[in-house]
């Protein structure tokens, strides 16, 4: 288990070393068009999963979509703080 900046720490340590294998290094090099696209998908099935699935799958799939948000600011730059400032 791991909390959101943890894990916003991990994939940018990924994004500068560039492990072999990592998920996050080749979802980084699709680019930002595609990057958008797995965030839409992954938003509608934490909106099916609310409306249709149990607590547990609910949660696994809204823990999916803050990594795909989390690659698009590693891609973009932004920090964690560029976020929390307009919370
Ligand atoms: N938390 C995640 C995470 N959440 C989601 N995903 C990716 O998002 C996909 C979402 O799964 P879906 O079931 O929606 O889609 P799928 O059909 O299985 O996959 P696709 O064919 O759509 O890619 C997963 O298959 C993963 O590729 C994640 N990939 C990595 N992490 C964590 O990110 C860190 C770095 O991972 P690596 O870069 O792979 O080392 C590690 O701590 C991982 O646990």
């Amino acid at each position: 288990m791991k909390t959101f900046d943890e894990l916003f720490a991990e994939l940018s340590d990924k994004a500068t070393t560039r492990p072999a294998g990592s998920g996050t290094v080749a979802a980084l090099d699709s680019g930002v068009h595609t990057l958008g696209k797995k965030i839409i998908e992954e938003a509608g099935e934490v909106w099916l999963a609310a409306e249709h699935e149990s607590d547990e799958e609910l949660g696994e799939e809204i823990s999916q979509l803050l990594y795909w948000l989390q690659v698009m600011m590693v891609k973009r730059g932004l920090s964690l703080d560029d976020v929390y400032r307009h919370l």
